[in-house]
């Protein structure tokens, strides 16, 4: 069932629309990541489900109810933000307890609440601690706690593990993965992190200059960006001019095998990495670097005609930096994309 729909969302600040006739649904015990640069109007497009941005124009459903002229308190949403969560000079407890005891829950109720939400965040027992004395992972723990306690019908996370390390980042995101789906969560969260929108959804929804670019499940949109720019945002490098036709592109690189059923004429070309494979013969290519990458190499190669290549080949089999190699294309590995 549908639990948020946004029907041609749009919010102008001056003539600029900064969220431009979205629609967007989240189904009940769905997360949702959107992803977009900076300045694409994710947060704006959280702050008008929230309540706290009305919109220019369109309509927020939640559970099927027009949420037009309903207050933030009213809206039944969690809401954590990437910065300043916690109030200082309240105990973990205090800041947790904090939705519960203005909704009026009695303490014996409440404390038992919180003692049952910091286990489920893995800081039992953390009820008397100081947020002052308390790592960036653990603070963040606190405000998810904090933003479950009510028990919203929906959470909304804006960069939820902005602030942390990458590793620290990596083990929550698979934590609030398992923590979501045993609480049966309805997530929408915003990032600029393509890893943390991908570990973390079921759905991403790309977002360029206020609209939707690119919406899907996180392989769909890996693996069949819908644009240029859905690819590039993702970190892929190797796109080009192509003319396609019977099977191949004509590229700056030479022909490039494509997919069958692949569009024809003048288009964009993709080709991953993974698709770009060292072999006996094809393009020749002198390796200009190499990136190890804990499971592969990742190689920048700049061949006899057209731009630099990225390549990504095996540890054993990594070539050294001016080394010359031939490349072939997987066509599996190489996608039409529409003309710019
Ligand atoms: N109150 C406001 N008045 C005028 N412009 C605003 C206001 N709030 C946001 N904007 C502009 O709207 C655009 C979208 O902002 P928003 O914060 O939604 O983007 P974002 O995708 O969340 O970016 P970031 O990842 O940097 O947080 C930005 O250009 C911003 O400057």
């Amino acid at each position: 069932m549908t639990l948020l729909r946004l029907e041609g969302v749009t919010v102008r600040f001056g003539d600029r629309a900064v969220v431009d006739a979205v629609d967007l649904e989240v189904a009940e015990h769905e997360t949702v990541c959107v992803l977009g640069p900076s300045g694409s109007g994710k947060s704006t497009l959280l702050r008008v489900v929230a309540g706290l941005q009305p919109p220019s124009a369109g309509r927020v459903l939640l559970g099927g109810a027009d949420q037009a002229g309903v207050p933030v308190h009213r809206r039944g949403v969690g809401l954590m933000f990437q910065d300043h969560q916690l109030f200082p000079h309240r105990d973990v407890g205090g800041n947790v307890a904090f939705g519960l005891r203005v909704r009026g829950s009695a303490k014996p109720e409440y404390e038992e609440r919180v003692a049952r939400l910091l286990d489920l965040v893995g800081l039992p027992g953390a009820q008397g601690r100081a947020v002052a004395s308390l790592s960036g992972g653990e603070q963040q723990r606190v405000a998810l706690a904090r933003a479950l306690a009510p028990s919203p019908r929906l959470l909304m996370l804006d960069e939820p593990l902005g602030q942390l390390d990458r590793g620290l980042r990596e083990r929550l995101v698979v934590e609030l993965q398992g923590l979501f789906s045993r609480l049966g969560t309805t997530v929408l969260a915003v990032t600029h992190d393509q890893g943390e929108a991908f570990a973390l959804a079921d759905r991403v929804v790309v977002m360029r200059d206020g609209r939707i670019a690119q919406a899907g499940t996180p392989l769909e949109v890996w693996q069949r960006p819908a644009s240029e720019f859905v690819a590039r945002f993702l970190g892929f490098e190797n796109v080009v001019p192509a003319t396609v036709s019977g099977g191949a592109a004509a590229t700056p690189w030479g022909k490039v095998p494509v997919p069958a059923g692949s569009p024809e004429g003048e288009r964009r070309l993709l080709v991953r990495p993974a698709g770009v494979v060292l072999c006996g013969a094809g393009l020749d290519c002198v390796v200009e670097s190499r990136t190890f990458r804990g499971t592969h190499v990742t190689l920048s190669l700049r061949p006899e005609a057209g731009p630099v290549l990225e390549a990504e080949c095996a540890l054993a089999a990594a070539p050294a930096p001016g080394d010359r190699v031939a490349v072939a294309f997987t066509p599996s590995e190489v996608v039409v994309l529409p003309a710019a």
